[in-house]
C-alpha cells in the first residue's frame, strides 16, 4: 500500500485529536499502530477509513484522495474490522456476511454461497455458519467479523484493535487468524495493544501519542526507540511480558 498524510488534523468541537499529522509509506503490506490510550490512534483509523472526516490536511490512499473522492464509493472498496465485532445480533454468521454483499454490494444471498462458504472454511468456522453471535465465542465472533470485512475483496483492510475485547486464549485464536491475512497477502492496518505481535507482523510501525505521530518505521524502532516517549511506552507496556 502507499499512504501520504499530510498534516492531518482532526478536531471534535474544540477538542485536537490529531495534530498536524504527516506519514508517508509506501511499498508496505501490514502497518501496526501503537501507542497509549487516547493518543488518537482510532481516530486516525476512522479518518483512514473515510469514517470520518477531517479539519485540514490531505489523506492519499493508493491512488484515493480522501478528501476529494467521492467518500461512500471509497468506503466500499474497505474492510473494517471494529474492537467488538460488530456482527448483527439477530443474524447467522452466514446472514452477517452475506448482507453486506447484499445492500452494499448488490451481490444477491443466492450468489455468494461458495465465497462465503470458502472463506469460513479458510478461517475455521464454516461450521458455525448457521448459529448467531450469541451462540459462538467471543474470538469466532471476532474472525466472523474479519471474514465479513475480506468477503468484499477489500483493496485495504483496517482493524481497530481487534482483540481488546477478548482474554488471552481467544486473542491468539484472532492473532492467528490475522496472521493468516498476511500470510494470503492481504493489506491491513491494524492499532493493537499487542506489541510482541505487532514485531512478529508488522512491516511498519507508526507510534502515536498525545495527537501526533512521535515515531515511525521498520520494527527495529521497537529494539530501539529513537524517542523518550516511545521508550517510556515501551518500558510500560513490556514490563508485564
Ligand atoms: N466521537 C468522538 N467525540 C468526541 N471525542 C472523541 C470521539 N472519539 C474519540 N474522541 C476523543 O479523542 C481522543 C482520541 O481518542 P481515540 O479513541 O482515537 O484514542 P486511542 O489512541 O485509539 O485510544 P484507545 O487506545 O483507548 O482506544 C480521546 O481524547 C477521545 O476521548
Amino acid at each position: 500500500m502507499e499512504l501520504r498524510v499530510n498534516k492531518v488534523l482532526k478536531k471534535y468541537a474544540e477538542n485536537i485529536v490529531l495534530n498536524e499529522i504527516s506519514l508517508m509509506i509506501s511499498e508496505v503490506n501490514v502497518v501496526a499502530i501503537i501507542g497509549p490510550s487516547g493518543g488518537g490512534k482510532s481516530t486516525f483509523l476512522r479518518l483512514l477509513a473515510g469514517l470520518e472526516e477531517y479539519d485540514g490536511g490531505n489523506i492519499m490512499i493508493n491512488e484515493h484522495n480522501l478528501s476529494k473522492d467521492d467518500l461512500d464509493s471509497y468506503r466500499k472498496k474497505v474492510g473494517y474490522v471494529f474492537q467488538d465485532n460488530n456482527l448483527f445480533p439477530h443474524l447467522s454468521v452466514f446472514k452477517n456476511i452475506s448482507l453486506v454483499l447484499e445492500k452494499v454490494h448488490d451481490r444477491p444471498e443466492k450468489d455468494n454461497k461458495d465465497l462465503i462458504e470458502g472463506l469460513l472454511k479458510q478461517y475455521g468456522l464454516l461450521e458455525h455458519k448457521d448459529k448467531y453471535p450469541h451462540q459462538i465465542s467471543g474470538g469466532q465472533a471476532q474472525r466472523a467479523s474479519i471474514v465479513r470485512a475480506l468477503a468484499i475483496n477489500p483493496e485495504i483492510l483496517l482493524l481497530d484493535e481487534p482483540t481488546s475485547a477478548l482474554d488471552p486464549a481467544l486473542t491468539y485464536e484472532v492473532l492467528q487468524s490475522i496472521k493468516k491475512l498476511k500470510d494470503n497477502n492481504k493489506d491491513f492496518i491494524i492499532v493493537t495493544h499487542e506489541i510482541g505481535f505487532a514485531k512478529h507482523i508488522a512491516d511498519h510501525i507508526v507510534f502515536i501519542d498525545n495527537q501526533k505521530i512521535i515515531e515511525h518505521g521498520s520494527v527495529d524502532i521497537l529494539n530501539n526507540p529513537k524517542t523518550e516517549e516511545l521508550k517510556k511506552f515501551l518500558d510500560k507496556v513490556l514490563s508485564y511480558e
